[in-house]
C-alpha cells in the first residue's frame, strides 16, 4: 500500500507530481482520498483527467495482468499532476502475485492466433526490473516483451 502526498505548487506548470507511468503489480485499487484532480490516464493517445467520484475507488489494470493474459487486459499509462492552492491524498493498494512465483502468459490464452507476448520470469526478477528503471510511460520491462517479430506460439 502506498500514501501519496502532493503539497501544492504555486506554478504547478513546472513540476509533476507523479511522472507517467503503469503500475508493476496486476490490479492497483487506488482512493482519491480528499477529491481533488490531479490524476491523469493516457486513453487514445491523448491524456485525459480522472474526475474524482465521492467514496468510489479507481481501479487500474497493471503490467503483470496484461503479461497473465496475454496483452487482453492492457495496463495503463498513468500520471499525477499538482494543483497551485490545494494538496492532494491518494491511497493506493498494489496486488500483486507472492514474490517466489513464475508468471507467464496463461496458456489457453496462447494460441496460433494469439502468439505469446511476453517470456515467463520470476515475480522477484521482474520487480528487480522494474524498479530498477526510471518510471516511464508504460512499464512492462523490454526484455520481458518479446519482440514482434520473434513472438512464438509456446510460452518460453
Ligand atoms: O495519486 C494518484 O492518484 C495515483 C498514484 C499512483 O499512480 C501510484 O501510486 O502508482
Ligand atoms: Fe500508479
Amino acid at each position: 500500500m502506498r500514501l501519496n502526498y502532493y503539497p501544492p505548487c504555486p506554478q504547478p506548470e513546472n513540476v509533476i507530481g507523479l511522472k507517467p507511468h503503469s503500475d508493476a503489480g496486476s490490479l492497483t485499487i487506488l482512493l482519491q482520498a480528499n477529491e481533488v484532480d490531479g490524476l491523469q490516464i493516457r486513453k487514445d493517445g491523448m491524456l485525459m483527467p480522472i474526475t474524482p467520484v465521492s467514496n468510489a475507488f479507481i481501479i487500474n489494470v497493471g503490467d503483470i495482468l496484461e503479461i497473465l493474459t496475454n496483452g487482453i487486459y492492457r495496463s495503463i499509462e498513468h500520471r499525477v499532476t499538482i494543483n497551485s492552492k490545494k494538496e492532494r491524498i491518494s491511497i493506493a493498494t498494489f496486488h500483486k502475485p507472492q514474490m517466489n512465483k513464475v508468471i507467464s502468459p496463461i496458456e489457453s490464452l496462447v494460441t496460433f492466433e494469439r502468439l505469446a507476448l511476453f517470456r515467463r520470469i520470476n515475480v522477484a526478477d521482474y520487480y528487480k526490473k522494474y524498479f530498477s528503471r526510471q518510471l516511464q510511460e508504460k512499464s512492462v520491462p523490454n526484455d520481458v516483451r518479446i519482440k514482434s517479430n520473434n513472438c512464438v506460439h509456446k510460452i518460453l
